[in-house]
């Protein structure tokens, strides 16, 4: 059974028409990378699931159910943790402050999964009292990462983990990524296409609003011509 299925959704931001019929699915226990480059939709199509940018057609389902005209905090309900581009993270807000408001449960659930990312982020345990605002933008990342994982999420959309960071960063973001995989369901927004394709399962391309191209993240490693032309690399 498909988690999420997207079919042909539509989205306006303001006068533009920037989701042109947008359709894909994820399947669970798999990471699922949307990749493209900059300007192609895939930060929009993440905030569109998430009811932050609602569509204007089409359907949204997760685990079976009609998500489309939920509002966010409501879709969020449901089992979709969303780390956006710009994490979102407080400042002024400790770690241990930042992940205590994240946890919706204090039960031993949820406890034991704090435990787990804060072995698989070991920084965090290290920076535990220190204000969010003053982590390195790895670390941030980490932070945004866990608060998402910290509750029973079934899915948990990320975008651009990469973005800005050194690559040893990336390599440690992309190692716990592919841990989490054991643990939930991931969709990755990506534009660093070799960490993409390292721990990515399935992919989906998108070019101006649209799916270009879509298939196993082995295929796209073999088609160098869909990749040049719509990635811009080889
Ligand atoms: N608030 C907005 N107002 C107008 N246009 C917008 C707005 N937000 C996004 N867009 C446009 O929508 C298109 C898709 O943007 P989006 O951020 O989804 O792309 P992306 O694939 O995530 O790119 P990037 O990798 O650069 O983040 C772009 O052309 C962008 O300029």
């Amino acid at each position: 059974m498909t988690l999420l299925q997207v079919r042909g959704i539509e989205t306006h931001i303001g006068q533009y028409h920037i989701l042109q019929g947008v359709t894909f699915e994820v399947v669970p226990g798999e990471i699922t990378v949307l990749l493209g480059r900059n300007g192609a939709g895939k930060t929009t199509t993440l905030r569109s699931i998430m009811g932050l940018n609602p569509v204007s057609k089409g359907e949204i389902s997760f685990q079976g159910e009609r998500v489309e005209a939920l509002p966010t905090h409501r879709i969020s309900r449901q089992g979709i943790g969303y780390v956006p581009e710009d994490q979102g993270i407080f400042p002024d807000l400790t770690v241990g402050e930042t992940m205590r408001i994240a946890m919706r449960l204090n039960d031993d659930h949820t406890k034991a999964r704090l435990e787990w990312v804060l072995e698989l982020f070991p920084d965090l345990h290290k920076f535990w009292g220190r204000k969010s605002g003053l982590l390195s933008g790895g670390q941030k990342q980490m932070l945004a990462i866990s608060r998402a994982y910290v509750n029973d999420n079934r899915l948990l959309l990320i975008d651009e983990p990469s973005k800005g960071l050194a690559p040893i960063m990336v390599e440690k973001l992309m190692l716990a990524i592919e841990q989490m995989k054991a643990k939930t369901t991931v969709l990755l927004v990506e534009q660093n296409f070799m960490m993409a394709s390292r721990i990515g399962h399935r992919y989906y391309l998108m070019d101006e609003g649209r799916i270009v191209s879509e298939g196993m993240m082995a295929e796209l490693q073999q088609d160098e011509a869909t990749r040049r032309k719509y990635l811009g690399i080889a």
